[in-house]
């Protein structure tokens, strides 16, 4: 069966509603947020780590799997999935955004885009129907159709050509998708912080009916407000009865700040990036655990935590840990950060099953320490 969302209630408090997605590989809660595995790995997790953590549903990197170690040997593995011993669901990126952000020396053509290898430096080029190509070869659930997200910010002018292009390329990933039955398409609509042009991008992305769209352009250095305001002006074009997608995002106010604003599903390096360098995210705001001011303390990262890091290992631990750059801070740090994010979207839903997100919102904002505009 392909991607199934079915709604099951509006907060009454917001613009947010709880609702239930259904793939091939399981299905899932919404609001949601999805780790971040760009190279069949989310860095330090293994598949049980995932699992425990109730996470059901990961991201992939197209761009990266296609460098390394290439489509052909994941299809030839049997696909990600199996390739990586994951059996929850799995989105992929379509590689239009790495291309973007990785990559010099890119020319964008209404073919594709030719662009230099980040890592070898050799030529390639990338359209609709390899991006297709290598996302059937993955054997991802969600697939993401191949866009222009253009730099921030961008004039009028090229915006409106750009998105213009975006729908074209997303009619093109429609017809070069193979296989309906078993992968949802979903449209990625572009459109920077014009209106109007986030309205054509929308309506044209649901004149082609896909079974789910992403809100792309996003989370490329704008302001939070300019952020929250594309979202209230861009979710009402979209179809109740479809999943929305904030694509890299976020940060715990984002994360509240976009499902009040209807968004469902959410990706973000963010918890896994800032683990890794020792950082924490906790329930009075983020927490530096490398620190010296740690080395004496045997408490655990959040005492709000139920998480078997914080009920197991001190501060002074972890902190020793990431200063000698042993592996295992890195995995009681990352375990940690996920943990406290999709316990965060638990707690949202809970919110919006008892009409109280705006309130939640606030209890948050007040606690993590986030100026509540
Ligand atoms: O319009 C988009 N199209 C397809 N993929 C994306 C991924 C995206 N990820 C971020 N932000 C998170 C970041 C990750 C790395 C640099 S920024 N913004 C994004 C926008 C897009
Ligand atoms: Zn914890």
């Amino acid at each position: 069966m392909a991607i199934r969302y079915e709604f099951i209630k509006q907060d009454k408090q917001t613009g947010a509603r709880l609702g239930i997605v259904h793939t091939p590989h399981g299905s899932f809660e919404t609001p949601t947020f999805m780790p971040v595995g760009t190279l069949a790995t989310v860095k330090t997790m293994s598949p049980e780590d995932l699992t425990e953590l109730n996470a059901k549903i990961i991201l992939s990197n197209t761009y990266h799997l296609w460098l390394r170690p290439g489509h052909e040997i994941i299809r030839e593995a049997g696909g990600l999935h199996k390739f990586m011993n994951w059996d929850g669901a799995i989105l992929t990126d379509s590689g239009g955004f790495q291309v973007f952000s990785l990559s010099d020396l890119r020319d964008i053509q209404e073919e594709g885009v030719h662009f230099r290898n980040h890592i070898s430096g050799e030529k390639l080029f990338l359209s609709p129907e390899k991006a297709m190509d290598i996302q059937n070869a993955l054997g991802s659930d969600i697939m993401m159709a191949f866009d222009e997200c253009p730099p921030y910010p961008a004039s009028f002018d090229y915006m409106k050509a750009s998105v213009e292009r975006t729908s074209r390329w997303a009619e093109r990933c429609l017809t070069a998708h193979a296989r309906p039955d078993v992968q949802g398409l979903f449209g990625i609509v572009q459109g920077g912080e014009y209106e109007d042009l986030r309205k054509q991008s929308a309506q044209d992305l649901v004149s082609l009916d896909f079974p789910g769209y992403a809100v792309g352009g996003l989370s490329v250095g704008e302001p939070k407000d300019v952020m929250n305001r594309v979202l209230e002006f861009t979710t009402p074009w979209l179809p109740q009865d479809k999943p929305r997608y904030l694509m890299g995002v976020g940060s715990p106010d984002s994360l509240i700040d976009g499902a009040i604003r209807g968004i469902d599903m959410f990706d973000c390096v963010l918890p896994t990036r800032i683990a890794r360098n020792g950082t924490c995210m906790t329930s009075n705001g983020r927490l530096v655990v490398r620190n010296a001011q740690y080395a004496r303390d045997f408490g655990p990262i959040d005492e709000n935590c139920d998480c078997k890091v914080c009920k197991n290992y001190s501060r002074a631990y972890i902190r020793h840990l990431i200063k000698c750059n042993e592996t295992f801070g890195f995995r009681l740090t990352t375990y940690h950060n996920l943990h406290f994010l999709i316990e965060l979207m638990r707690k949202v839903r809970e919110a919006i099953k008892e009409d109280r997100l705006g309130d939640f919102r606030d209890e948050f904002f007040e606690s993590y320490g986030f100026n509540k505009p």
